[in-house]
């Protein structure tokens, strides 16, 4: 299971032609700079932008710290608000307003009452898998599409409460919506594209709106029921809501709320970061444990150890050594999100190199996580017990581990995502011994998230109790 040599090689030369590199240098002297200085970055093109690769963690994280606002994200206003704005596409002012506005909807005591939603959802996904097991007590599934139709149940439930069942409508749109934009998204340079009547483009909008029309309705619902003083805080669109009609976030903090629109975007953008990156992070830990029976069996020994068949506690979870071991080395060798890409709004020196307005940095996680000097022998390899003494003593550079970002723009849900899979893993393990079909073949490959190329087809045999 060997996976990066072959990036390693990749990312370590410049990806222009000779030729084209030089003309290149000749116009953007930078270029020169950047590939000399920067180890061996690759510098290559981003539709017509010029693109340079930084795979020095440290200049990663100066990149990513977003300094005086001369580095934002990308933008692509309309390709985004097709699939969703909200915090993670805004910068500067408005960017804080949202950001300190859900902030703490994602705090450890928020998230503390959060635990029953996952815990049912995880129990319908045990509960289902163990009625599909056949005569012999074994079922072979493709679990892809189930971690996924869980993790979108997990969305749904913290952020509209009992009305969850609306939400799944929305999660299955997005997943069409994310399958269109990806066949959108190499012709997105052609100017004005995403207007053209193509029948991609129609049905696009059509998802959208019907996105957008089930949560108007969710949101109009729980405004009444708010004016009608029923408290609705235990939910990530209760939270929102009431701390917007206060007019003040849940720290007291005054703040001028969100409009209804934003509401809905935040709302669209929770289902879009949230839903695919922890079901790839959910099948990723599958497909490993079934390669690695021995740590299956250790996380197995832990789980039963803590809870034994019974219920799983908050505080349980926080304990767990091992599944979190092994949930960070997944998330080491398998990061969803396999690069960060930003770009260059004024002149700005990273590493002693001064870049113009108007550069593309892309910043390979997936390299990073499997550079041999940073990590040292066996990075290829699963060894979850390199984090045995935390993220920081892990690898040769603390900040190397970067699944989650850096900086301020870090994922706000990490924690929400840790727990959630922590709760699925610990349900799964306490039921069932699974490995791989002989249907699976390895592929990692990256359509928007590092996922597997052929699915994860897993045979599940039930635990006798
Ligand atoms: C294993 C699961 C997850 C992974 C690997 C992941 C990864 C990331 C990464 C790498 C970023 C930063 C991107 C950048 O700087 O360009 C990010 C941002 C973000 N994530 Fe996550 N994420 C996960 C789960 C979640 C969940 C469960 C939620 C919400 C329910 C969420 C909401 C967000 C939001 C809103 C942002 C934008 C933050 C900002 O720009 O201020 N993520 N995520």
């Amino acid at each position: 299971m060997e996976l990066g040599r072959q990036n390693k090689e990749a990312w370590a030369k410049p990806s222009l032609p000779p030729r084209c590199h030089d003309i290149a240098a000749r116009v953007m002297p930078f270029l020169h700079g950047a590939v000399r200085e920067h180890g061996s970055p690759c510098v290559s093109w981003f539709g017509p932008v010029p693109k340079v690769t930084i795979t020095d963690p440290r200049l990663v994280r100066e990149v990513m710290a977003g300094k005086f606002g001369h580095v934002q994200k990308v933008k692509f206003p309309v390709l985004a608000k097709l699939l969703a704005l909200g915090v993670g596409t805004y910068e500067g002012e408005k960017w804080v307003k949202h950001r300190r506005i859900l902030n703490p909807a994602f705090h450890a005591e928020k998230l503390k009452l959060m635990l029953p939603a996952f815990s049912s959802c995880c129990q319908e996904l045990v509960g289902r898998w163990t009625q599909s097991l056949g005569s012999d007590g074994s079922w072979e599934v493709d679990v892809c599409s189930e971690l996924q139709t869980l993790t979108g149940d997990v969305i749904s439930r913290t952020a509209f409460g009992s009305s969850y069942l609306e939400g799944r409508r929305i999660f299955q749109l997005q997943s069409e919506q994310i399958v269109r934009f990806m066949a959108a998204l190499h012709k997105f340079f052609i100017p004005g594209y995403m207007s053209f009547p193509t029948k991609n483009n129609r049905r696009m909008r059509q998802i959208n709106s019907e996105i957008e029309s089930i949560l108007r309705n969710l949101i109009a619902k729980r405004m009444q029921a708010i004016e009608e003083g029923e408290s609705t805080k235990d939910d990530l669109l209760g939270l929102l809501l009431e701390s917007n009609m206060a007019d003040k976030d849940a720290n007291g903090q005054s703040v001028k709320g969100m409009s209804t629109e934003e509401v809905i975007e935040e709302c669209k953008l929770f289902y879009f970061a949230g839903m695919e990156t922890t079901s790839v992070l959910l099948t990723w830990t599958m497909v490993v444990l079934s390669m690695h029976p021995e740590w299956q069996d250790r996380a197995r020994e832990e789980v039963l150890r803590m809870f034994g068949k019974h219920k799983i506690d908050y505080e349980g979870l926080n304990r767990l050594k091992t599944v979190t071991m092994i949930l960070y080395e997944v998330l080491r060798l398998y990061p969803p999100a396999s690069a960060f890409t930003r770009q260059t709004y004024k002149e700005i020196e990273i590493g002693g190199i001064k870049y113009p307005a108007g550069v593309i940095f892309e910043m390979p996680v997936l390299y990073i996580h499997h550079d041999e000097d940073i990590w040292g022998d066996g990075v290829h390899q699963f060894r979850p017990d390199r984090f045995a003494e935390g993220i920081s003593k892990a690898s040769k550079d603390p900040g190397a581990f970067l699944p989650f970002g850096w900086g301020p723009r870090t994922c706000i849900g990490q924690n929400f995502a840790l727990l959630e899979a922590k709760m699925a893993l610990c349900m799964i393990l306490q039921r069932f011994e699974f490995d791989l079909t002989p249907e699976y073949t390895h592929a990692p490959h990256t359509v928007m998230m590092l996922r597997p190329m052929h699915g994860a087809k897993i045979k599940l045999q039930a635990i006798s109790s």
